[in-house]
Parts: C-alpha cells; sequence; structure tokens
C-alpha cells in the first residue's frame, strides 16, 4: 500500500543502522540468489514468535488479547499493473512500539554475529556465503534478500504500561545506511500485531505466484508454528450466470483477512461456498459465468507432530519439523517421540533430537552453559525453554526438546513451574530416553554409532565424570583407541583381557596422537606381550579414568605408573626369579650410583620389568604425578600448587633396563671407578656424572616429563658431544654479535608492499651455507664473518 510510505504530513524519524547490521544487509544483498527462499521462513517464524509471547503475556495480562479476535498468521500476494508486487505477511502477535522498531530492526543482538559476519566477508566462495547464510538464520534482514523496499507496520499489544498504543512504520530500502520510523498515516489498521509488506525486486516477481508461496511454506513452515497460517488465494469458478446465485461470491480485489471462529485447532476460515452443489445449479441454468473466488487456505492444518501418531509421521516431517524449530539446517543425527507420565500425574508428549553436530559455543561456554532448545508447551502454549534449577546437566545440554504437557493448569507461571515436582521429573526423564536412544544407536547401526562418537565422544567422558547416577551409561558409550583396535569400549576391553590380568592397562598423555603413544617407551614391553593398552591422548580422558576408577570391578593401571602387574607373575619360572634376584645384585653398584645422582629427580631406582628395548624410563609413584598431570598442572598455574605439588612432583622412580648395552656400558664403568679408600679419580668421577645426569634427563623427556633446566641439560650435551668429537670442552664460542643502529622515532612514509600471498608455494631463494673450519682445539681456523652471528 504506497500510503505506508506516509504522506507529507507525517513527521519522520530518521536512524543509521547500527555498523553490524549494515555489515550484515551488505551480505544480504550481495549472496546469491538460490538461497532466496528463506525469507518467507525466517518472516512467517518471527510471527510465530511474536503470537507465541502474546498469548504467553496473556496467561498474565489478559489486557493483551484486545486490539484483535484471532491469533493467526496471513500471507499475502499483491500483483499490480502499475506498480512493483509486493508481499504482505501479518500477524496479530505481541507487536512492536516505535521504540521496539528502532531497537529490534535497527540492531542486531544475536549470538555468534560477529563470527558470521566476518566469515561471510572472507568467504570468496559465494556458495559458500550460502550455506553460511542457511546455518545462521538472517531473520528479519532476509527481507532484503528479495525486497527493494520493506515497510513494517506494528502496533503492540494493549497492556497496562501502553494502554494506547499507536501505529507506527518502519521503512528502509536495501541500499540505505538508515530506516525511518513514523506513525502510519493510515491510522490503526491492524488492531494488533504486526504487517511486513516487501516491495520485490524485478527478478524476484515469481515470489507472486500461489505455487511457489504454497511450495515455500509446505516445505519450510508448515511446522513452525502452532498458530494458523493462512495463504491469501484466487482461483476460478464456474458459476450460473444468475444474479442471485453469484452474490454469495464475490470477485473483489481484495478480501478481508481470515476470521477466525475460536483458537482451537479445529480452527477454521469462514468463506462461504455456494450453498447447493454447483452442478445441479448448472444443469437448472445452462447460462453460466467464470468469477474469480478469493479464499485464504489454512496452511498448517494438520495437527502439531508431537500430538500425532508416532506412526504417520515421515522422517521428512521430523526433520522439517526440527529445522522450522530451532533452525538448524543440517539434518539430525536421531530423534525419539514418546508419550510419557512423570509419575507426579502429569502426562505429556515430547520429541527428543540429537542434533548432527554441536553448537561451537558448546565447549567455550565451560559448565555454565545450559539448555535453552527446550521448549516446554502446556497444552500446546509455549511455556518456556529454562528449567531453572532443573536444567539439563552440561553433558546434555545440546539436546533439542519439545515437550507437550497435559495435565497442568495453562495458567501455570514459570515460578509455579519452578516449585512442581513435574520439572524435576521431567529432567531425569529427558536424560533416561537420551541414554536409551544412544545406546539403541550403539546396538543397531554402526554408521550413525561412529558419527556418534566423532561429535560426542568428550561429551559421552565428560557425562560419565559430571553425571554421577548415570556415568556407567555414558561410560559404556565411550571408545578409545588402543594398542591394538582403533575404537574399543571398556566391555570389549574386558573381554580381550589375558588370563590373571586384573588391572585395565592405560597409557595417557594429552594431545598425543595414537601413534606417538604405542611408542612410549612404557608400552613396550605390554605391547611385546600380547596385552592390551588403551591409548589416552583426548583431554578429558585421564579425567574420565581417574573418576571411573575401576570398570566392572576391574581398577585402571596407569602403565606409567608404579604398581604395574601383568597378573601372570606367579607363574613365572623359578629360574627368571632367580634371574631378577642376581640381577639386582649385580647392578648394585650402579643402582647406588644413580640413586646418589637422582636424588633431586626420583625416589628410587630400580631393576625394570617393563623395557624391552629402551635403555631407562622414569614412572610415576602410586601417589605421584604422570607426566600428564604435571603438564596439566603447570598448564593450569594451579595455586594449589606448594608443598604437596612438590612432594607429589618428586614421587617418581627410575627404572632401567639391564639387557641394554648402555646399562651394562655404565655398569662397568661404574665399578671401574676407584673406592673411596684408595686415591679417587676425580676426572672420571665428573665426566660419569655428566653422562648420568644426561642419561636422567633424557629418560625424563622420553617419559614425557621436562628436563629442571633445559639451558643447563644442552650445555651438558654439548660439552659430551666436544668431547667426543675431541674438541676442546673449554674453547669459547665467538660471541661478539653486531649492535643494533641507534634509536629512530620517524614512522616510514611509504606503504609497505603488500605481502605476496603466494609466497609460500615459490620457489626460495637458494641458500649458502658457510663450513666453518675449526683446528685440533676446536678454535676456528677463519674469524666468523659477522653474518654467522646475526644468524
Ligand atoms: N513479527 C514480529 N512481531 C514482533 N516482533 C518482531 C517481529 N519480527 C521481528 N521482531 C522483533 O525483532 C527482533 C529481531 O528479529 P530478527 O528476525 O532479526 O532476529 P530474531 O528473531 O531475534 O532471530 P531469529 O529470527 O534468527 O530467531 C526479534 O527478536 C523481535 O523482537
Amino acid at each position: 500500500n504506497p500510503d505506508v510510505a506516509g504522506g507529507p504530513s507525517t513527521p519522520k524519524q530518521k536512524y543509521d543502522y547500527q555498523s553490524d547490521v549494515a555489515r550484515l544487509r551488505k551480505i544480504v544483498i550481495n549472496s546469491l540468489y538460490s538461497h532466496r527462499d528463506v525469507f518467507l521462513r525466517e518472516l512467517i517464524s518471527n510471527a510465530n514468535d511474536a503470537l507465541e509471547k502474546l498469548r504467553l503475556t496473556a496467561l498474565t495480562e489478559r489486557e493483551v488479547l484486545e486490539g484483535a479476535e484471532n491469533l493467526n498468521i496471513t500471507v499475502k500476494a499483491v500483483k499490480s499493473e502499475d506498480g512493483p508486487g509486493r508481499i504482505i505477511i501479518t500477524d496479530t502477535g505481541i507487536g512492536m512500539t516505535p521504540e521496539e522498531l528502532t531497537q529490534n530492526l535497527g540492531t542486531l543482538a544475536k549470538s555468534g554475529t560477529t563470527e558470521f559476519l566476518q566469515k561471510a566477508e572472507s568467504s570468496t566462495d559465494t556458495s559458500g556465503t550460502g550455506n553460511l547464510i542457511g546455518a545462521f538464520g538472517l531473520g528479519f534482514y532476509s527481507s532484503f534478500l528479495v525486497a527493494d523496499h520493506v515497510y513494517v507496520a506494528s502496533i503492540a499489544a494493549k497492556s497496562s504500561r501502553n494502554p494506547e498504543p499507536v501505529q507506527h512504520i518502519f521503512s528502509s530500502s536495501a541500499d540505505d545506511s538508515s530506516f525511518e520510523v513514523y506513525p502510519d498515516p493510515r491510522g490503526n489498521t491492524l488492531g494488533r500485531g504486526t504487517e511486513i509488506t516487501l516491495v520485490l525486486k524485478d527478478d524476484a516477481l515469481d515470489y507472486l505466484e500461489t505455487f511457489r508461496l504454497t511450495d515455500m511454506i509446505n516445505k519450510h513452515s508448515s511446522f513452525s508454528s502452532s498458530f494458523p497460517v493462512y495463504l491469501f488465494t484466487q482461483r476460478l469458478e464456474t458459476v450460473p450466470d444468475d444474479e442471485e446465485e453469484t452474490a454469495t461470491t464475490t470477485a473483489s480485489e481484495e478480501v478481508a483477512t481470515p476470521s477466525i471462529q475460536s483458537e482451537s485447532d479445529e480452527d477454521e476460515v469462514v468463506i462461504e461456498e455456494a450453498a447447493e452443489p454447483l452442478q445441479e445449479k448448472t444443469e437448472k441454468n445452462l447460462k453460466t459465468k467464470t468469477v474469480t473466488v478469493d479464499e485464504w487456505v489454512q496452511m498448517n492444518a494438520q495437527a502439531p507432530i508431537w500430538t500425532r501418531d508416532p506412526k504417520s509421521i515421515t522422517d521428512e516431517e521430523y526433520e522439517a519439523f526440527y529445522s522450522a524449530t530451532w533452525k538448524d539446517h543440517d539434518k539430525p543425527l536421531a530423534w525419539h517421540h514418546f508419550t510419557g507420565d512423570s509419575g507426579s500425574g502429569v502426562s505429556f508428549r515430547a520429541i527428543i533430537y540429537i542434533p548432527s553436530r554441536l553448537d561451537e559455543s558448546y565447549w567455550r561456554e565451560g559448565l555454565e552453559g545450559s539448555n535453552k532448545d527446550l521448549r516446554l508447551m502446556v497444552k500446546r502454549t509455549f511455556i518456556t525453554n529454562s528449567l531453572g534449577e532443573d536444567a539439563l546437566p552440561k553433558w546434555a545440554s545440546w539436546v533439542k526438546v519439545v515437550v507437550d504437557a497435559e495435565d497442568l493448569p495453562l495458567n501455570v507461571s514459570r515460578e509455579t513451574l519452578q516449585s512442581n515436582k513435574f520439572l524435576k521429573q521431567l529432567k531425569s526423564i529427558i536424560i533416561r530416553r537420551l541414554l536409551q536412544t544412544l545406546t539403541r544407536i550403539q546396538e543397531e547401526d554402526n554408521e550413525k554409532f561412529e558419527k556418534l562418537q566423532e561429535v560426542y565422544g568428550n561429551v559421552f567422558r565428560l557425562g560419565a565424570v559430571e553425571d554421577v547416577k548415570n556415568r556407567d551409561k555414558l561410560a559404556t558409550l565411550c571408545r578409545f583407541p588402543t594398542t591394538q583396535r582403533n575404537s574399543t569400549s571398556l566391555d570389549e576391553y574386558l573381554e580381550n583381557k589375558k588370563q590373571g590380568q586384573k588391572q585395565i592397562f592405560y597409557l595417557a598423555d594429552m594431545g598425543k596422537s595414537e601413534a606417538d603413544l604405542a611408542k612410549s617407551v612404557f608400552v613396550e614391553k605390554l605391547h611385546a606381550r600380547g596385552y592390551e593398552v588403551f591409548l589416552f591422548g583426548q583431554p578429558l580422558d585421564e579425567v574420565f579414568v581417574q573418576n571411573l576408577r575401576r570398570w566392572k570391578k576391574v581398577p585402571f593401571q596407569d602403565v606409567a605408573k608404579a604398581g604395574l602387574k601383568f597378573g601372570d607373575e606367579e607363574t613365572d619360572p623359578e629360574e627368571e626369579k632367580a634371574l631378577q634376584r642376581q640381577l639386582t645384585e649385580e647392578y648394585k653398584p650402579l643402582l647406588d650410583w644413580l640413586r646418589k645422582e637422582s636424588t633431586d629427580i626420583v625416589r628410587d631406582v630400580i631393576i625394570s620389568n617393563r623395557l624391552v628395548t629402551s635403555s631407562c624410563a622414569i614412572v610415576a609413584d602410586a601417589h605421584g604425578y604422570t607426566a600428564n598431570i604435571e603438564k596439566m598442572m603447570s598448564a593450569n598455574n594451579n595455586p594449589t600448587k606448594g608443598l604437596m605439588h612438590e612432594f607429589a612432583k618428586k614421587q617418581k622412580i627410575l627404572e632401567i633396563n639391564p639387557r641394554s648395552p648402555l646399562i651394562e656400558g655404565l655398569l662397568k664403568r661404574v665399578k671401574q671407578l676407584p673406592t673411596e679408600e684408595e686415591e679417587r679419580d676425580l676426572d672420571a668421577e665428573d665426566e660419569l656424572k655428566e653422562v648420568t645426569s644426561v642419561l636422567i634427563d633424557g629418560a625424563l623427556v622420553r617419559s614425557g616429563f621436562g628436563v629442571n633446566d633445559s639451558n643447563e641439560f644442552f650445555s651438558r650435551v654439548d660439552r659430551i658431544l666436544r668431547r667426543s668429537l675431541g674438541v676442546s670442552e673449554t674453547a669459547p664460542t665467538d660471541t661478539s654479535v653486531k649492535p643494533a643502529p641507534p634509536i629512530d622515532p620517524e614512522l616510514p612514509t611509504e606503504d609497505e608492499p603488500e605481502e605476496d600471498p603466494l609466497r609460500l608455494f615459490k620457489p626460495r631463494e637458494e641458500v649458502k651455507w658457510e663450513v666453518e673450519e675449526i683446528d685440533d682445539e676446536g678454535n676456528p681456523v677463519n674469524p666468523p664473518t659477522s653474518h654467522h652471528d646475526e644468524l
């Protein structure tokens, strides 16, 4: 309606869009045509939200219902010979005051906006932007995908705070950086709610076709509203050419919005059809004529999906409902539709959906992040999406649920709901059903279960830590790599354990790949002997086992800690035990030597039972930190560090492998050292001390710990290398460098040449190496040129 634009007498208020909105609109306007259809879905969804808000407010404030009788959404296409085509979407929802028009439509307050804008702006691939738009949900701004100009007429619902609402217009064209808000020159035409007029772009006129709109509403919006959605249609009909008969149908161009008799689901549009069958009439009177019959057709006449019999619902319907309700355009991974009784006498129907991806914010939000995707309804009226104190635990906060309770009073408020037992029971019912669904997938659908692992693997671990009541069920869902298989459950591990094995073996080192873990010194013997070891590289793995402690009564054993038992030690032949005793005796001088040299680092030194090829390893004592925990502790900057921490850090044991030639050689050298009564050979002692300390530091590194002072460690390595190369140990390295030029506070005047983004792919300039010659003493033959030092 051109009047909407306002006459000269209407005071217009002009505003600039908030910068994010301006950026968003630019993306929308430049985006791909194939995604334009979303505009209708977005506007109908907003209309539905406005109606839900109204119905919820009406529970406590009846007067908001004044102004318009029915709660519905209408869509009408207006073709025009002399002007542009228009689509008008109207709802009788809560409406907006002029301030709200400015605030809600002129600013962006959506989560993830910045991220979306950055991604969309840097995307050079337009189809990528299209997918982003689909996933983000543009809301109101999607209007500009198809419209050159948009008018939003809105009048807020009457309330005690706003007893005399006035209908206002928000007006903006696609290429404007500003918008206007002004009183509607037509006065109050809506009664209550919002009317959005899209003045279509020339290349979007095909949206005026009824079949196009019908198709779009059926596909995207038939599930998005529990309020009736009507589409204005016109059809041609042949009627008797009898003035009296044709009076019941009008061929007017405009028809009033539908009048609806009740708010129940059986809502019907009152458009009278000819009372008698047409055929009889044409037979009576052969003279006929063709008239245009205007009709409001309800597009979502079916009952809401959750109230229907699951057998009558197709997968496509479940998926369409999911995407319309939660605006997730990736298909859900699975769903479960059920009827329940809370046990406190409230019966309800619910559908639980498992999304096919976790929202990026899930791990960022920390443990406080709670579920916002649970739609709690009472007799089909949306009540709340927050369970308050009875919120789902963090691990399950991603689940999307619709619950419709039958036996609660409709005027139940959020507060009285909190005190109702129903919510508490509902929480545990949802969790139980969710676990059932997950377990069913585990048992019946391998492919889907793999996808579940990919998306929710860490969520199950978190759940087992967080949700003590359901710990076992969640732990059953967890899969881990082992030294023998890619993905093993705890039960599968136990089925594969060896005779006598009384521990579940695992090695944990956060961030390490399975391949790296499998090469660890700690698993070499277990693996060589055919025992299976869990390889825990995920951040939550070690926390998971420490909370679980045992599975089916079998305790977990960290293979990097003392206490490892194969379980068949009893059956070791006598001679093997004797050999062990003999080795301990034989290696006593080396063990004593090592104890003396490693007092700051380890608690004890022993002959190892776990090493095959490696010469030595550092093992955490049962009460000490493993390398993994030690890393976590230092990364955390944990305030509980202190005495206990220092104590736990030192609870390590150095294990040596008597079969390693290196250890044998070391033993020989220790034995050769003159005893104290004779003259001590201090040089030989120092040299051996140095070798020993490199060996211990090497063991620390190999076992995943850090060395105490890495500079000192490398100087020692340096000295040993010099010695083995016959280079002077004391000859200094020339450390002179070219000093920096004097201070220059001037800023550069010319623009820096832009860096070539493809430089990495271009051949590098040849690097010339100069080899420095040294004499017998290790001193350079030719003094180094200055550019060596710069390097
Ligand atoms: N038909 C309407 N009636 C009342 N208020 C509306 C209507 N359409 C939009 N609004 C208001 O404008 C705000 C912004 O709408 P917009 O569609 O951009 O985002 P949103 O609805 O918050 O997000 P999304 O549509 O992606 O869920 C809404 O939150 C709502 O307050």
